[in-house]
């Protein structure tokens, strides 16, 4: 490393900071030092606090965190339910922040598409699956295309999601894993770029919540339909290639999964590996389990090494 550059170095290093391409550019999803913050009986509670996040088109995804850590809120505004209080959201190439009113609508009818956790908010109870599922299109300004069309269209998705025999029935007739999957079919009646879900499997047994996560695995294949699914749910959460884990406000750790075939059996393999998030300031944050482990707190030793920084616990006392 130079520890003086010249003039025309500084000059050049400026230069190639601003043709660097803008963060996200390339993304579908984009969250920027996302900040949400409650104020309930005058307490401030920072639900959202800087949290970056980058989707690509036609990833698979799943969120994880505990309770209150704020995937719901993430979510919330991904769905342009609610808005942000600072930092920059953008999901195919709409500002969730500066929308109009208008735009909104518009974004939350054929942009993105949700599934709620509560099966009994996914679906009008007076309709029957068919109808729910060509309601969207309808409300969308689909009318031009004919009952016919959108009608053709609805059965195609309840086909696509195993879901075609129970087309006739309203939701009390059929079970919840039956329920979701007609969900999932709504949600996707419009063609949206993302469909988001908010704990899909919660109210459902292991084995179904399986099924459903394989209807998600087959709208993401066959439809190109980017998903980003919020779960507790840690059988889900394997699933899927990219598990991003968010804390206190933020995204914390990836995990990202590949898989690997043995040349000399042929044998397919998972390979799992855990990242750390490093945000544009350089924030970096440790794994609890890790900091516990070695009693690090407060202040931890750093060495820069050629391949590698060492994060090391505080050596400083009887220096
Ligand atoms: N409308 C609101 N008013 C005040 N505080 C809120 C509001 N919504 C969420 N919060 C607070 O923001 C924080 C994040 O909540 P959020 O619902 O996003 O968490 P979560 O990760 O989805 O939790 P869970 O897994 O329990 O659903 C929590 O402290 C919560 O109490």
């Amino acid at each position: 490393m130079t520890s003086n550059p010249t003039l025309a170095e500084l000059a050049g290093r400026v230069g190639a900071d601003r043709d660097r391409p803008a963060y996200g550019h390339d993304a579908l999803i984009t969250c920027d030092r996302l900040v949400r913050v409650f104020t309930a009986d005058g307490v401030e509670v920072q639900a959202l606090q800087g949290l970056d996040l980058l989707v690509r088109e036609g990833e698979l995804m799943a969120l994880v965190g505990a309770s209150g850590s704020g995937k719901s809120t993430l979510m919330n505004i991904l769905a342009g339910l609610d808005t942000p209080t600072a930092g920059a959201a953008r999901v195919a190439g709409r500002d969730l922040l500066t929308m109009t009113a208008k735009d909104r609508l518009a974004y939350r009818r054929e942009v993105v598409g949700f599934v709620w956790q509560q099966t009994a908010r996914n679906l009008l109870p007076y309709l029957t699956s068919a109808q729910n599922v060509a309601l969207p299109m309808q409300l969308a300004g689909r009318s031009r295309s004919g009952r016919r069309v959108r009608a053709e269209r609805a059965l195609e998705l309840l086909e696509l999601l195993e879901v075609a025999d129970c087309r006739d029935r309203r939701p009390h007739e059929m079970s919840g894993g039956q329920q979701q999957r007609v969900a999932i079919a709504v949600a996707l009646a419009c063609g949206p770029s993302v469909l988001l879900a908010d704990e899909p499997t919660g109210e459902l047994d292991s084995h179904t919540a399986e099924q459903i996560f394989a209807a998600f695995r087959t709208a993401n294949e066959r439809l190109g339909t980017t998903i980003v699914i919020v779960t507790h749910d840690q059988a889900v959460a394997s699933e899927v290639r990219r598990t991003v884990a968010i804390r206190d406000g933020r995204t914390s750790t990836e995990v990202l999964r590949r898989s690997e075939v043995d040349a000399a059996t042929g044998h397919e393999t998972v390979v799992a590996r855990e990242y750390a998030m490093l945000d544009r300031a350089g924030r970096l944050q440790l794994p609890a389990e890790y900091t516990k482990a070695l009693n690090m707190r407060d202040r931890v030793a750093l060495e820069l090494e050629p391949d590698h920084i060492a994060v090391r616990p505080d050596d400083s006392e009887g220096r």
